[in-house]
């Protein structure tokens, strides 16, 4: 950001983007990973070569470690967890200067079912001047709960959906229109806008199309299972984060805090009939 050169690379297809920030990030939170756990399977959007002792900087965090491990969580072998890896969500939106957008994304995952997410937020606070705390991190475990997050409660009735602000079609025109929303708030970055939603400034992220990856959503879904919510596609079916699977959501992405099913139940045929599970 400072060196006003972000390197800009166009990776193919509708705003697909890749910047020097999503491949140095990503380097340095695979090679972390790797460095300490080799036997870990680490999938990451941008897949860059590694040298785990150049890039692998980032240690532990002690105030995370005093906490207790959530039984279903202790006695992992490393090969069970699968790690994925969003090094930066909603890069189009940070080439734009919509810095706010921007998360890094890793999702922890057990059995193909996501159980851990960190959620950073890098340009947290950039709004409130130079001398305000820049960036804060949320992170959780299912059975353990989620930290550094704030919800203010909707009013009663409220329906605002939250979607994509670059990666738009007919098809998630279509299902929002369906869904009678009281508001629909475009913003970029999976991350973003599930932590909209935690927070109640939005009542559901509503994304109808086989767009967004197992890295922009694994760590979001982890959250919000870890405080009650709900992360699924648009027929209500689980996603699957095993190392193995392609890697694009083809059921699209449903997110709410509460009331999931509701929302589901609004998804028009014309939208099940495209978005295969
Ligand atoms: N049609 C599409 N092509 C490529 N990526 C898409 C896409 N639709 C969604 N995505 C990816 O899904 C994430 C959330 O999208 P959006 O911000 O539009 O809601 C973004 O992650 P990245 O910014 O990490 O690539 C974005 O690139
Ligand atoms: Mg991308
Ligand atoms: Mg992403
Ligand atoms: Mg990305």
């Amino acid at each position: 950001m400072s060196s006003r050169d972000l390197g800009i690379v166009d990776k193919g297809g509708q705003k697909n983007l890749q910047t020097k920030a999503d491949t140095a990030v990503e380097k340095l939170i695979r090679a972390s990973l790797l460095a300490e756990f080799p036997q870990l399977n680490v999938i990451g959007e941008e897949d860059e070569k590694l040298d785990l002792t150049a890039d692998a900087k980032a240690g532990s965090d002690d105030q995370v470690l005093r906490m207790a491990c959530p039984p279903a969580c202790a006695n992992l072998s490393q090969e069970e967890i699968v790690v994925w890896v969003d090094p930066l969500d909603g890069t189009a939106e940070f080439t734009e200067g919509l810095l706010d957008h921007v998360t890094i994304l890793i999702g922890l995952a057990v059995n193909g079912e996501a159980v851990g997410g960190v959620i950073n937020q890098p340009f947290y606070n950039y709004q409130s001047g130079p001398q305000a705390n820049l960036g804060r991190t949320i992170w959780g475990l299912v059975g353990l709960g989620a930290f550094g997050w704030n919800r203010a409660e909707p009013p009663v009735g409220r329906r605002i959906l939250i979607t994509t602000r670059s990666h738009s079609n007919e098809l998630v025109n279509l299902c929002l229109d369906s869904m009678s929303p009281t508001h629909v708030e475009r913003q970029g970055g999976a991350g973003n806008k599930a932590l909209r939603v935690i927070e109640g400034e939005a009542d559901a992220y509503v994304f109808a199309s086989p767009g967004c990856k197992k890295w922009d959503t694994c760590a979001p879904e982890a959250i919000l299972r870890a405080v009650g919510g709900n992360l699924t596609d648009v027929h209500g079916k689980k996603i699957n984060y095993h190392k193995d699977v392609k890697f694009p959501n083809t059921g699209g992405v449903i997110a709410t805090y509460r009331d999931h099913q509701t929302i589901i139940d609004l998804v028009p045929q014309k939208v099940r009939d495209n978005l295969v599970s």
